[in-house]
């Protein structure tokens, strides 16, 4: 039984909730340790397609709870024992993770949605690494991620200047899929998530291995990876279903097998 986070399923969408709105759902180890649990719950469950990753109350995540920050703390083994599963988690998820920004995102908060596969964030929502403000390395996957994402420089001013962007100008920085006004923010998450549910969710996953292989790998590496993923693809039944659809010149139907 979770305490720190909400999981719920519902038409094919595992929603998982951080959820300690009193204080903007700053992370604990608790939670931390019930959110990795969730997403390997989610993962797990065939009726699961999609994965909404969302905050309760005003804002998405603060990052970690600063109250349960000492200087008897070794932060490198707290990272290590509690955000590294949570990282490992979200970027090894074979179904796709949305991360539905529902308001501010602090430190950590912002660099678990860097391991998601699409960020939606309210157009108004405050985004800040924020570790330089407190003295920090961003961390939680953020150097891994962010130069990725946004590249080198963006990546850079980000983390060196602490500022804070709203929603709208992540769009201009690359960071997000996309912003939406806060009145149509819940249904824009779902219709998207839908949108991804009726996808062949097997293959979804095998285009996430062959991306995340990519950056680490020679032309070579990848040619031969794409052979086994396509060899994969090309047996599921929604590939051999979709050909035939096709040929009857109908819509294909994707059941995710
Ligand atoms: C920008 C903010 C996130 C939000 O600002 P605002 O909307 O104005 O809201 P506030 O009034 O500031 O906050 C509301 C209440 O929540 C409490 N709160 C906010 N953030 C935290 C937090 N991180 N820890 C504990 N409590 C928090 C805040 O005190 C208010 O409570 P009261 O109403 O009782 O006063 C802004 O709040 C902000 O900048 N927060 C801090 C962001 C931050 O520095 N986060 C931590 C970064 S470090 C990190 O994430 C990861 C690690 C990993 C490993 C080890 C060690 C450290 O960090």
């Amino acid at each position: 039984m979770n305490s720190e986070v909400e999981y719920t399923v519902a038409s094919s969408v595992a929603t998982v909730t951080l959820a300690r709105p009193e204080r903007l759902n700053a992370l604990t180890s608790t939670l931390l340790n019930e959110l990795a649990d969730s997403i390997e719950e989610a993962n797990q469950d065939e009726a699961v397609r999609v994965i909404v990753l969302t905050g309760k109350g005003r804002g998405f995540c603060a990052g970690q709870d600063l109250k349960t920050v000492s200087p008897e703390m070794d932060h490198g083994d707290y990272l290590k024992s509690y955000y590294h599963p949570v990282v490992r988690a979200l970027a090894g998820s074979k179904k796709p993770i949305i991360a539905a920004i529902n308001g501010v995102a602090a430190g950590a908060g912002l660099s678990l949605t860097l391991a998601c596969d699409f960020r939606i964030v309210q157009e108004d929502a405050k985004l800040s690494l924020g570790f330089i403000n407190i003295g920090l390395v961003p961390d939680a996957g953020a150097p891994y991620f962010l130069p990725r994402l946004i590249g080198s420089a963006k990546a850079l001013e980000l983390a060196l200047l602490g500022d804070t962007i709203t929603g709208k100008q992540a769009v201009e920085f690359q960071l997000v899929t996309k912003a939406v006004a806060a009145d149509r923010f819940e249904e824009e998450v779902m219709d998207f998530a839908q949108q991804l549910a009726a996808r062949p969710t097997k293959v979804i996953a095998y285009i996430k291995q062959l991306q995340s292989a990519s950056f680490e790998s020679t032309l070579d590496d990848m040619l031969a990876q794409e052979i086994i993923y396509q060899s994969r693809a090309g047996k599921t039944e929604d590939h051999q279903r979709a050909v035939q659809a096709f040929l009857e010149k109908k819509p294909p139907v994707f059941t995710g097998r």
